[in-house]
C-alpha cells in the first residue's frame, strides 16, 4: 500500500467543495492508516532544500569543494564542544538542544507502555538536535553560538512558524471532515508547544542492526497531535500494517524530499477517544538492503515537526467523541504532565 499525495493547497485556497472533498480524503487516509502524504503544503522546494542544508554533513553529488563560509556549516558538523555547550539534559523536560547518539530510547518510550522489559536494552543510533516555540520562558531553546553556526537560529525559528501554520491547515481540515466545532483541534495549539526536531542517523553496518539491539528507531509513537516530516532519498520509514498488528510495517517510498509525511500522533488518538489512531512507525532497513546481512546503511536525515497541545490544554477526549456507547477512554490531564509523564519513560 502506498500513500497518495494529497494536495493541502485545495484546502488552504480552495473552493468550498474542494476544501470538503481534500479535507475528506485527509481525514480517511489518516484514519485508515494513520498516515498521509502532502504536496503544495506551503513550504517551497527551495525551503525544504534549506533545511537540509543545514543537517546533511556533506553535499550529495561531491559539489563538497565548492563550499566555502557559511555554507559550509552545517548543524550536524559543529565541534563536538559546541554541541556539548548546547546537550538536552535527559528528563521530563521537552527536549531542547542538542541529544547525542543513542540518548534517546525510542524503544523505552513505547515499550514500558506495553510491558517490555527494561532488561530488553535497545538503543537508537541517532542523534538530534530540537527546539521548541521561540522565546519559551518555561523550556529556552539552547541554541550553537551564533559565530559558530550564523544563520542558524534566525532560520530555524522562521521555519517553525512556517510548520506550525500548516499544521494548523491540517487540524482545521480534521474539523471540517470530522463535522465537529470550529477550533476543537486547531484552538488547541495556537500557544503552541511544539518542537521542531533535526535527526541524522550516521552509516551503520547491517550486521548491527541485524543483531537486534540497535535499529534507527525503534517502533513508537508520537507525541503530540500530528507529526509532519521530511525524509531525504535514503528511505527506512515504515508504518505499522494495520492488518497485521503489532508484526508487520510497511515502507513509506522515499519520493521526494519536498513531500510532507504527516502521521497522528498520541494526543489527537486520546482527543478524538480513538477515533482516529495514532500511527506506530519505526526507521529501519532501506527498502533496497532488506535483504542483505553484510554491507552499510548510508547516512540518513530527516526533518520533523512535532505540533503538539498547549501546555494547559487537556489531553482527555473531547465531548464530541463522548457517548453512551463510546465512554472516555482516557483520563483528562494537561498536555505538560502528560508529556513529563512519557518522557520519563524515553531515559
Ligand atoms: O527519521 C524519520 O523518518 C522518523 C523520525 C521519527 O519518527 C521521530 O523523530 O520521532
Ligand atoms: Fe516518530
Amino acid at each position: 500500500m502506498s500513500l497518495v499525495p494529497r494536495d493541502l493547497s485545495l484546502f488552504t485556497r480552495g473552493s468550498a467543495a474542494e476544501r470538503k472533498e481534500v479535507a475528506d480524503a485527509l481525514c480517511r487516509d489518516l484514519s485508515r492508516s494513520g498516515f498521509v502524504k502532502l504536496v503544495n503544503h506551503g513550504l517551497t522546494d527551495k525551503m525544504v532544500g534549506e533545511l537540509f542544508d543545514w543537517v546533511r554533513m556533506t553535499i550529495p553529488g561531491g559539489r563538497e569543494q565548492s563550499l566555502t563560509g557559511t555554507q559550509n556549516k552545517r548543524f550536524f558538523r559543529t565541534p563536538l564542544e559546541v554541541k556539548q555547550r548546547m546537550a538536552h539534559e535527559p528528563g521530563p523536560s521537552p527536549q531542547r538542544g542538542w541529544s547525542r547518539l543513542g540518548a534517546e530510547s525510542s524503544s523505552k518510550l513505547y515499550g514500558k507502555q506495553f510491558g517490555q522489559k527494561d532488561e530488553q536494552e535497545r538503543s537508537d543510533a541517532r542523534e538530534h538536535f530540537d527546539m521548541g516555540p521561540v522565546n519559551d520562558p518555561n523550556f529556552p531553546n539552547k541554541w550553537p553560538e551564533e559565530e559558530a553556526l550564523p544563520g542558524y537560529r534566525a532560520f530555524m525559528e522562521s521555519s517553525f512558524t512556517e510548520f506550525q501554520k500548516i499544521s494548523t491547515a491540517i487540524l482545521k481540515a480534521l474539523e471540517v471532515a470530522l463535522e465537529i466545532p470550529e477550533g476543537s483541534f486547531a484552538g488547541k495549539v495556537s500557544n503552541s508547544a511544539s518542537e521542531l526536531r533535526f535527526n541524522r542517523y550516521p552509516a551503520i553496518n547491517i550486521e548491527e542492526v541485524r543483531k537486534g539491539s540497535v535499529s534507527r528507531i525503534w517502533p513508537h509513537f508520537d507525541l503530540g497531535v500530528i507529526t509532519l516530516l521530511f525524509q531525504d532519498q535514503i528511505g527506512g520509514l515504515e508504518m505499522e500494517d494495520r492488518s497485521k498488528p503489532g508484526s508487520a510495517f510497511i515502507p513509506i517510498e522515499a519520493t521526494g524530499q519536498s513531500e510532507m509525511i504527516v502521521n497522528i500522533s498520541e494526543t489527537l488518538q486520546r482527543w478524538t477517544n480513538n477515533c482516529i489512531r495514532a500511527g506506530l512507525h519505526q526507521v529501519t532497513l532501506p527498502p533496497p538492503l532488506k535483504g542483505f546481512s553484510q554491507g552499510v546503511i548510508p547516512e540518513r536525515y530527516s526533518v520533523a515537526f512535532f505540533c503538539k497541545a498547549d501546555r494547559e490544554a487537556s489531553v482527555g477526549p473531547l465531548t464530541s467523541f463522548i457517548s453512551a456507547k463510546t465512554p472516555a477512554a482516557y483520563d483528562d490531564m494537561t498536555a505538560i504532565e502528560y508529556q513529563q509523564q512519557r518522557l520519563l519513560a524515553a531515559y
